[in-house]
């Protein structure tokens, strides 16, 4: 049997561990509040850069713990988990301090969030039957966009709304793809 601490665990893992950071970065800006990078013509701070470089790489673990686990043939359970969980995290700290900053209605994460539970609700139901149900292509686009959405969002630049706006309505789309491919499994269980 595959051990669960492997290096595509570990990425995904990291995810957790930097979404604080993030936070901190886009939120306690007491000394990084440094001038505006006004002769760019940008509205954004130096915090407001490190968080984005800081939420990009972790994104992007993303990309390299699927990759990794695949080509190493490595998939593990833990991971299948894991993955989808980390990417929650990382990217509903970083909603949540948008919404602090005043740069994203709050209705909107709501929306996500609510969304994320009732996947994982489903996610749990279904190991119960003893199913796993892995990230569906549909909940990896939805993820991508999300994450070009809050980069955007982070860095202030212009159209970061209208993105934002895209990445909600694949996150309820996919959402309902989970509940429809699950909705046996929903209505069998005891
Ligand atoms: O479909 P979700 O929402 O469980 O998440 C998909 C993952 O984020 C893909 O890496």
């Amino acid at each position: 049997m595959p051990s669960s601490l492997n290096v595509p665990n570990l990425l995904s893992l990291s995810r957790i561990f930097l979404a604080p950071l993030v936070v901190f970065l886009l939120t306690v800006r007491i000394d990084l509040d440094i001038p505006y990078l006004v002769n760019l013509g940008l509205n954004i701070t130096y915090g407001d850069i490190f968080a984005g470089v800081v939420f990009i790489i972790a994104a992007l673990t993303d990309t390299a713990d699927g990759y990794i686990a695949r080509k190493k043939g490595i998939v593990t359970n833990f991971g299948k988990f894991i993955d989808p969980l980390s990417d929650k995290v990382l990217v509903v700290a970083a909603l949540i301090s948008l919404v602090e900053l005043g740069r994203l209605p709050a209705w909107m994460v709501v929306v996500i969030v609510s969304r994320d539970f009732v996947v994982s609700g489903l996610r749990m139901v279904a190991a119960v039957e003893g199913v796993v149900i892995a990230a569906s292509w549909a909940g990896k686009a939805k993820t991508v966009v999300q994450i070009v959405a809050i980069s955007m969002m982070i860095f202030n630049v212009p159209l970061a709304f209208p993105a934002m706006w895209l990445a909600l309505l694949l996150t309820v789309w996919s959402g309902a793809v989970y509940l429809a491919n699950g909705w046996e499994l929903i209505v069998d269980t005891d």
